[in-house]
């Protein structure tokens, strides 16, 4: 699989409940959609959708699931649970949120992980937000690190641009493969992080959630509509 995704785009498919696109069969038609486009896998939130996916191509599967708790902020395949329905779902890389914030109940990363290595021979993608959660997570084992949550913690860099510092720091350690993953809209940012060092980028909702896409145009038209007034 990692020879499958190297220097590739994986398509990122996922809409959640207050989205207008949710549903597991319109997730799976996004799916056919990346891979006619040529997409190397796909990252899918929930057992339902991956399943769902699974069912129409052939593609390697990014799992997560999304899930809230009330004593933490940690949002993406935050528990066991969360872990054994990925496991349930067969997909080939479990994503777990590998930022330093507490998880629901106290549960440690290296839990986490001790727990998907008994349980499967799934690869572990580690989502982390800064530098030092990169090297926790390559001291942790994770198979893949991704900069997913730069951006979205409150002490990592806030920034409209994809953290293209993040990823070429990671990328020179050169001790794990590090997904190019947050905010890439154009295929130019794409190809910038590939040239930074990314094994491989993760484009989602520049491909996959229309009502993002429409926003960016209405409001570039809307700020050329006001200095023409
Ligand atoms: C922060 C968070 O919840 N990120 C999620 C993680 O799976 C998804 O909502 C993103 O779409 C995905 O990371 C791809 O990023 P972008 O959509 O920016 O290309």
């Amino acid at each position: 699989m990692m020879q499958q995704i190297k220097g590739r785009i994986i398509v990122s498919c996922q809409a959640l409940s207050d989205e207008p696109l949710h549903g597991s069969d319109i997730m799976a038609k996004m799916a056919i959609a990346a891979e006619q486009g040529g997409a190397a896998a796909i990252r899918a939130n929930s057992k339902e959708d991956i399943i769902a996916i699974k069912n129409v191509i052939q593609l390697p599967m990014i799992g997560i699931v999304k899930r809230d708790y009330p004593d933490s902020d940690v949002f993406i395949t935050p528990t066991l649970k969360e872990v054994q329905e990925l496991l349930d779902a067969k997909t080939e890389v479990v994503t777990i949120d590998a930022t330093s914030r507490q998880r629901p109940g106290n549960l440690s990363l290296e839990e986490m992980v001790d727990y998907i290595r008994q349980q499967s021979k799934a690869y572990i993608m580690a989502d982390i937000s800064t530098f030092e959660e990169g090297i926790m997570a390559i001291e942790l084992g994770a198979d893949f690190i991704s900069t997913t949550l730069s951006g979205y913690t409150p002490y990592s860099p806030q920034m409209k641009e994809p953290d293209f510092e993040l990823i070429k720091q990671l990328s020179k350690l050169g001790k794990v493969p590090v997904i190019a993953e947050g905010r890439i809209s154009t295929p130019a940012q794409a190809k910038k992080a590939l040239e930074l060092g990314a094994f491989s980028v993760v484009v989602g909702s520049a491909i996959t959630r229309p009502q993002l896409i429409t926003k960016r145009f209405v409001e570039e038209v809307t700020l050329l509509n006001r200095n023409i007034t």
